[in-house]
């Protein structure tokens, strides 16, 4: 028995390592590796969370496992092969983070698979290194002279240019929270399709199964799980009764809140999920345009819609720059720019994003981000809605592009009419200040509601 478990547990770690070596070498996103390599392995569910957590838990603190290791390897972590260097920093992950492996353990796996891998002088290297680890634990400390952006970087494990960013625009007390929120494993939450189920009776359903479900505060369609599993490979999911989607994510379609009957443009609509619930919310009654740049993406959205039972979705395929070409001017009762943007509200289910993106995207995807909306804005009809939205936290992209939108365009303002529900929501929790006027835009963080950091901005055209 202790061997089956020895067993199983060192597939996960080799699963694990596979996944971490490609993200790191070939700039693999970490969810769709981890998801393509845990189907190819057919580890157990145990084993296959065992791995989640290894991929995940390493990639968010590489920057901290790998300030330790450097005391430990002597001819440093630039010489090493990658395998080898995503070996060690598992091992520490596990050795420092991870309460349930016991040091040894995850010592003893390591060598194992060094072993196995490579020629005895690389397992002899990992083994002394490792074992130096554990016990010279009370060196793997952070340093004391460091300023407070070093220090908020190195201990949650973020670049000093993108912690720096947050301290001077949030301050370092939320720059802090934003960053230890990034950490958290991010929450399951599905949205349920009202036209084929209720949100109470999938609630009963899921308790009735011993799952934790709770409503979602955000959404009346919302539901909150824990430790569902994979909510999408469910009958429910495919018969269309929900959608799995991120509660910030369900907030923007609440807030566009269209009636229905309207004329609705989704201008960078796939995989659909924002398209399907407009279309819900319409009561599949109207028109929703859906577009996105990407042909391949086209069947994404039709696939969703045809699961939900959704015919009021069309999609187009094309630059959101040039939607202005393909409807009428003031066409739209609602438009929806969902922004391609930096992404840094979703850190916890990306976390290689800390480290593949650098200032110069920000600006790139800044100035697409300009662009699209000057479209977008063009399709509006007098006295339509323009809903902004992005799973980003930088001011740049968000507040900072309305600010200058609104700038060049005095036929727009800002909208604070949202749905009672929503700013209930956004008041309950603090985000949004009883005291003061509501702007009509919000920057949800991670920490708020345990949800994707998010910007929506609502705008009416006078
Ligand atoms: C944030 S995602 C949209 C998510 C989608 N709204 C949803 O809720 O499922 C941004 C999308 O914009 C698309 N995109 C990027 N640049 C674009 C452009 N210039 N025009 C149209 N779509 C674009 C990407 O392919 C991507 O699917």
């Amino acid at each position: 028995m202790a061997n089956n478990k020895q067993q199983r547990a060192r597939s996960a770690r080799e699963v694990a390592l596979d996944a971490l070596v490609r993200i790191e070498r070939d700039g693999a996103y970490s969810n769709l590796e981890l998801n393509r390599a845990l189907q190819q392995a057919e580890l157990p569910r145990a084993d296959a969370g065992l791995a989640t957590e290894l991929v995940y838990g390493t990639v968010q603190r590489m920057r901290t496992l790998d300030y330790w290791l450097e005391r430990f390897v002597a001819k440093g972590l630039a010489k090493l092969q990658p395998w080898v260097l995503a070996l060690l920093r598992m091992s520490v992950y596990q050795m420092v983070y991870l309460d349930r492996v016991p040091p040894h353990a995850a010592v003893n796996e390591a060598v194992t698979i060094a072993k196995r891998r490579g020629h005895a002088g690389i397992s002899g290297m990992v083994n002394g290194v490792l074992r130096n680890v554990d016990r010279r634990r009370s060196e793997l400390t952070l340093p004391e002279s460091a300023t407070t952006t070093e220090a908020i970087a190195l201990k949650h494990s973020y670049p000093d240019w993108l912690a720096g960013r947050w301290v001077s625009e949030y301050g370092a007390e939320t720059a802090e929270a934003i960053c230890a929120a990034g950490n958290e494993p991010p929450n399951s939450s599905i949205r349920i399709n009202p036209l084929r189920a209720g949100r109470d009776a999938v609630l009963a359903a899921l308790k009735e199964e011993g799952l934790y479900a709770a409503p979602s505060p955000l959404s009346p369609n919302g539901i909150v799980v824990v430790r569902g599993g994979n909510l999408a490979d469910r009958i429910e999911y495919r018969n269309g009764q929900w959608t799995v989607q991120d509660e910030s994510s369900m907030l923007v379609s609440e807030t566009a809140a269209p009636s229905p009957g309207m004329t609705v443009l989704d201008c960078c609509a796939a995989p659909g999920g924002k398209s399907t619930h407009l279309a819900e919310l319409m009561e599949d009654r109207g028109t929703v345009w859906s577009n996105d740049i990407h042909p391949h993406k086209e069947k994404l959205i039709a696939a969703q819609a045809e699961r939900l039972g959704l015919s009021c979705i069309r999609t187009t395929v094309g630059d959101a720059a040039e939607l202005p070409e393909k409807h009428p001017d003031a066409s739209m009762d609602l438009v929806l720019l969902d922004a391609p943007c930096s992404g840094f509200g979703v850190i916890r289910r990306k976390p290689e994003i800390k480290w593949a993106k650098s200032p110069v995207d920000v600006d790139a995807i800044a100035g697409l981000q300009t662009r699209l909306l000057e479209a977008a804005a063009r399709l509006v009809k007098v006295g339509g809605t323009l809903v902004y939205s992005t799973c980003t936290i930088e001011r740049r992209e968000n507040e900072g592009q309305i600010e200058r939108f609104l700038a060049g365009h005095a036929e727009f303002e800002l909208d604070p009419d949202w749905p009672p529900h929503v700013l209930d929501a956004l008041r309950e929790a603090g985000v949004v200040r009883d005291d003061a006027a509501f702007p009509g835009m919000v920057q949800l963080l991670p920490q708020h509601f345990g949800s994707d950091g998010f910007f929506i901005a609502r705008l009416r055209r006078r």
